[in-house]
């Protein structure tokens, strides 16, 4: 029997093993499992049995209460138990089809024996609980799997570094509990096993990459050290996988303190953040808190205002070039996004200080009870060194006193007995019943008094809770006034032009997205912030789509938050946004750790030596070594042979065999035309803002949505000059390019974009 056939059947051996005490431990788990269910459901319902009521006296309560308190904990701590065990019966069954993905050999110390040490996404002790069969990919000793081929290595633990030998590594493809591949590995992890998992179809749901990370992921993963991380990494370099594997990281290595709720995720779409969301369920850990930076914004503005979305400031910027204030609101742009526009905002505030805020009446039944000049006269009564937010708080204070003294007077009007005489029955019932709480011997003038008092304070309460919210503040107001009245010296040069634009949005209740972040830092500034101090770690994906103002603004919210920040320049489609941006080198980016990605996983080598000619950035892109047909390019001479074109290489790809195929457009205007073209001919399905979830089959979407995702093959229906030859083009084409895994397909209408004149002709065939 050759070496390798006996090394299999060991390795198959230890697998079957394995599988029998993960099976052995679930049958027991089980049985635990169906006895304390079982518990817990006969105390649910014997749970006043044993509990003993006697509320005569107060030392009966005292003990009621107490016995209450001593059933509720027993019922808890089964529940919590039950809850564990379940936790584990499931970490046992994704165990089983696949118990460990790698092995590797390690001698400590030299004289020392050899340890064999087997890794897959969760620990598994054997039967009497002494040692691993198993351990989690995030153990400290794991690193050394990912770090290091066979040779000298070391790895960190919590108080040391321990060094010594690695004598093999070894992959396996494990399905169903039978090794379906088994490599022993150099230098890289797995190049066979990486090469499998990216030649696969693309899916419409991330994969986790636990089984293949590479060494300089491994360090965005690990990393504990920095406040803040930046990484900057090509297209398909593995960021959102690196980001998605730290999180399921950090929450192995803190799991006592960080809990889901402690890590917030930035994500660039909804669409996007569905794609993502099965990685760390499948890790064994809760999704995170997920959302759009427009979310939190929303969320923080209110209602009463639209804000307009990134994706329709986008669509804005690509399809209103002629419009007449489109030069204006390239400006606005510009300079909304910029910390010197903050400065200006902090400037505005402080000179608020001693005039200028606007204030809402407060109105009751249509009258106006305090009005604002009321309102302003009290709050500018106050000291100047207290600061805006907490002189609001003693505004609010002194609202709600001057409430309660009207709330007293109302009592007795006539609205009151109407009032009460609409009461529904049921209303009524329990108006009467507070009513006699509160009185042991009533008279029937004591009744009607207080079903007055409740009455009134019924109506009250809206009132003050809007009162404690500020809503007697008017943000809108004081804010436009930054735009109409205010003067200072260091405005910008073109101030009168963007003022002018600005404040007829605001005049409309609209704010377009360069103003969104600003408009909500200024509303902090008068109110108070209402960071969320919980957030212990917020990773930002697509980074480089932030202005520097919202980056400032994120800072400022989150002073103690730890950050992630991934992105890549080269994809910065929001040109206004890449000055100033983190991902750029700069001084002023406070002490930070910067990891940088130059390898591409994503798309086959050909699709990554294409894309290069065209990169915005400066970095080097290496391709990973996986093989596929070269890009193509069609260069229509008749114009009205485009549809048919375009139908034809959709179909040519379906034949391949890929299962998602992307039509990805400039805009959301153009991939619509395209979409009413051949939704006859075709199924397909037109990706928009609103879309949450994606399915196999063929699509079509502007470049903004399909940030992040990708796809078996893309299909870019018009590169031509017209669409693509500005500067500012070219990292939306390289975004669209980088979409694809296997097969990249443009069409040109006329004249071919200059970017794809710069790649040299070998690297791509051309169809007329
Ligand atoms: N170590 C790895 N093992 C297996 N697959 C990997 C690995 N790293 C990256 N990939 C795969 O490469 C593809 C790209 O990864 P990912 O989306 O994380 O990259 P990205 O840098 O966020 O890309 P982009 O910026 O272009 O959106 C995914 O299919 C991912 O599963």
């Amino acid at each position: 029997m050759s070496h390798d056939t006996e090394n299999r059947q060991y390795e198959q051996r230890r697998v079957e093993k394995v599988v029998e005490v993960i099976n052995n431990k679930e049958e027991n788990l089980e049985a635990r499992s169906a006895g304390l269910k079982q518990s817990v459901v006969e105390l649910r319902k014997t749970f006043w049995d044993d509990v003993t009521v006697n509320l005569e006296e107060m030392d009966d309560i005292i003990e009621t209460q107490e016995s209450i308190k001593q059933q509720a904990a027993i019922l808890s701590q089964k529940e919590q138990f039950h809850g564990k065990i379940s936790a584990e019966i499931q970490t046992l069954q994704r165990l089983r089809n696949a118990p460990y993905f790698g092995r590797f050999d390690f001698i400590e110390e030299p004289g020392t024996e050899k340890e064999s040490l087997y890794i897959g996404i969760a620990s598994l002790m054997d039967q009497d609980e002494e040692d691993f069969l198993v351990y989690d990919w995030r153990a400290p000793i794991s690193s050394l799997y990912y770090d290091f081929s066979p040779g000298p290595a070391h790895y960190q633990t919590l108080d040391s570094t321990i060094s010594g030998e690695m004598t093999l590594k070894r992959q396996f493809i494990i399905k169903q509990g039978v090794i379906e591949g088994m490599f022993d590995t150099g230098i890289t992890i797995g190049d066979e096993l990486l090469q499998q998992a990216l030649g696969n179809n693309a899916s419409t749901s991330m994969k986790n990459i636990v089984a293949t990370i590479q060494k300089e992921q491994n360090k965005i993963i690990r990393n504990e050290r920095s406040k803040l991380l930046i990484v900057q990494g090509v297209a398909g370099s593995g960021k959102t996988s690196a980001a998605l594997q730290r999180i399921a990281y950090l929450m192995y290595r803190y799991r006592e303190e960080l809990h889901a709720d402690n890590i917030v995720l930035f994500s660039p779409n909804p669409l996007f953040s569905s794609y993502i969301s099965n990685v760390l369920p499948e890790l064994g850990e809760t999704n995170v808190r997920q959302m759009t930076f427009l979310d939190y914004l929303k969320n923080g503005i209110g209602g009463n205002l639209t804000i307009e979305s990134p994706f329709e400031q986008m669509e804005y910027v690509l399809t209103q070039t002629e419009s007449e204030h489109y030069p204006i609101r390239m400006k606005n742009m510009d300079y909304l996004s910029t910390i010197d526009f903050m400065q200006l905002i902090d400037a505005f505030t402080s000179d608020l200080n001693g005039s200028g805020i606007q204030f809402k009446p407060i109105k009751f039944r249509g009258r106006t009870l305090i009005d604002q000049g009321q309102i302003g006269e009290y709050f500018y009564s106050l000291d100047k060194e207290i600061a805006i937010p907490n002189k609001m708080e003693m505004v609010s204070k002194w609202l709600l006193q001057e409430l309660s003294k009207y709330q007293q007077q109302e009592i007795a009007e006539d609205w009151v007995m109407e009032q009460i005489e609409l009461l529904d029955k049921e209303d009524y019932m329990r108006a009467y019943q507070r009513a006699e709480e509160k009185m042991q011997s009533s008279t029937v003038q004591d009744e009607e008094k207080i079903l007055r008092r409740y009455m009134v304070k019924r109506f009250f309460q809206p009132l003050k809770k809007r009162v404690k919210q500020f809503a007697f503040v008017n943000i809108l107001a004081t804010y436009q006034q930054l735009f109409t009245e205010w003067n200072t010296k260091e405005l910008p040069n073109n101030w009168q032009d963007i003022r002018a634009q600005i404040a007829t949005d605001l005049s409309q209740k609209f704010l377009t997205w360069e103003n969104a972040t600003p408009y909500l830092y200024f509303k902090g500034r008068l109110l108070g912030d209402s960071a969320d101090r919980s957030v212990r770690q917020l990773i930002i994906d697509e980074a480089q789509d932030y202005s520097a103002f919202q980056f400032a603004y994120i800072k400022h919210l989150f002073p103690y938050t730890r950050m992630t920040l991934l992105g890549d320049v080269n994809q910065a489609i929001y040109t206004h946004v890449a000055k100033e941006n983190p991902l750029i080198p700069v001084e002023h980016v406070e002490s930070h750790e910067r990891i940088t990605l130059t390898k591409s996983y994503r798309s086959t080598k050909q699709i990554v030596d294409f894309t290069t000619y065209f990169a915005p950035g400066h970095e080097p892109i290496e391709p990973f070594n996986r093989e596929g047909s070269k890009p193509e390019l069609i260069n229509l001479q008749n114009e009205n042979e485009w549809m048919t074109t375009v139908l034809t290489c959709v179909e040519e790809q379906l034949k391949k065999g890929n299962e998602t195929i992307a039509l990805i457009c400039k805009t959301l205007e153009e991939s619509e035309q395209i979409y009413h073209l051949l939704q006859d001919k075709l199924p397909i399905h037109l990706v928009n803002e609103e879309t949450y979830t994606f399915e196999k089959g063929v699509l079509v979407l502007p470049i903004y949505l399909a940030k992040g995702i990708e796809f078996d093959a893309v299909i870019i229906p018009d590169a031509s000059a017209d669409h693509y030859s500005l500067e500012s083009d070219k990292s939306l084409f390289y975004t669209a390019c980088t979409r694809a895994m296997h097969a990249l397909t443009i069409l040109c209408r006329q004249e071919i974009s200059p970017f794809i004149k710069l790649v040299p002709k070998e690297l791509y065939d051309v169809k007329e």
